[in-house]
């Protein structure tokens, strides 16, 4: 006999239909994950993950606005919300909200390098001073825990923000609560865009090191942020040898020609917390 278990997707779909957070999946997560907890007594703990792929307004071009019901798939890149609910002494819960970006790829031509690393007898590795920089990005930022008081309505389906919050208009928030888990907008606009300014304007001195400029800056315009961890794995591309027909296409200013390069590659990863 197997166990009869609620059905989640039904409590989700129902959720979906009727929570004020559906816009917002670290809160439409809390919100999902608060409600089955309060409902049923025997489920102490609960895990979320929600993916978000990337639909955007098609600008027509004679409107020059975006479109009130058309949408493109503008990249591949996904924005992931993990979230983790425990119930404490059955009066309140613990929500742990994750979240950051997928699937985001990215190229720059050059101000990039990698040089003075360790050598040894089993490097062979050679030194560059001028390289393409390719990676896809996979960002996680941890938020601080909150705590959630259990609904008390007959349905279990309260679920409300706190009351001091001051929004920006756009989906942020300003003041007090900035940069945290009840700004998740803004927070995963501002990671994004910092991402992709370190990204294109640092002049590159190792994947690690722009990794990090990443990450700090993460970290100090998001208050609410503890840590920060990217993995970058190094998509290599590299100059092709045509000395043999006489044609210079490794000297750094005169590569043009380039192969994309499916050998093992380094996945450069670090996470870098608040003190
Ligand atoms: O920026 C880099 N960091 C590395 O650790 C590494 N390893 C490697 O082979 N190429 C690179 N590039």
């Amino acid at each position: 006999m197997g166990w009869l278990w609620p059905p989640i997707h039904n409590i989700t779909y129902y959720l979906a239909k009727v929570s004020d957070h559906i816009l917002i999946p670290e809160h439409f997560a809390l919100h999902l994950g608060t409600h089955i907890l309060s409902k049923y007594a025997h489920v102490h703990k609960a895990f979320i993950t929600i993916e978000q792929l990337r639909w955007s307004r098609i600008t027509v071009s004679d409107e020059q606005k975006p479109h009130p019901h058309s949408f493109v798939r503008d990249g591949d890149d996904k924005r992931v919300v993990e979230v983790a609910l425990e119930k404490q002494d059955g009066v309140k819960i613990t929500g742990k909200v994750s979240a950051g970006i997928s699937d985001l790829l990215v190229l720059k031509s050059t101000g990039s390098a990698f040089e003075g690393f360790v050598r040894d007898e089993y490097t062979t590795l050679v030194e560059v001073c001028e390289r393409i920089f390719s990676t896809s990005v996979d960002l996680t930022y941890t938020f601080t825990p909150i705590s959630i008081p259990l609904p008390t309505d007959p349905a279990l389906l309260d679920f409300n923000v706190p009351q001091n919050l001051v929004f920006d208009g756009q989906g942020g928030l300003k003041g007090e609560g900035k940069g945290g888990v009840w700004d998740a907008l803004g927070v995963a606009e501002r990671a994004r865009t910092a991402t992709l300014d370190v990204f294109a304007t640092d002049e590159s001195a190792s994947v690690q090191a722009t990794l990090f400029k990443m990450a700090q800056r993460v970290v100090a315009e998001n208050a609410g942020v503890q840590d920060v961890t990217y993995k970058l794995p190094n998509k290599h591309y590299i100059p092709v040898d045509m000395k043999y027909i006489g044609v210079d296409n490794l000297t750094p200013s005169k590569a043009e020609v380039f192969v994309p390069v499916s050998a093992p590659s380094g996945l450069i990863s670090a996470t870098i917390s608040r003190k």
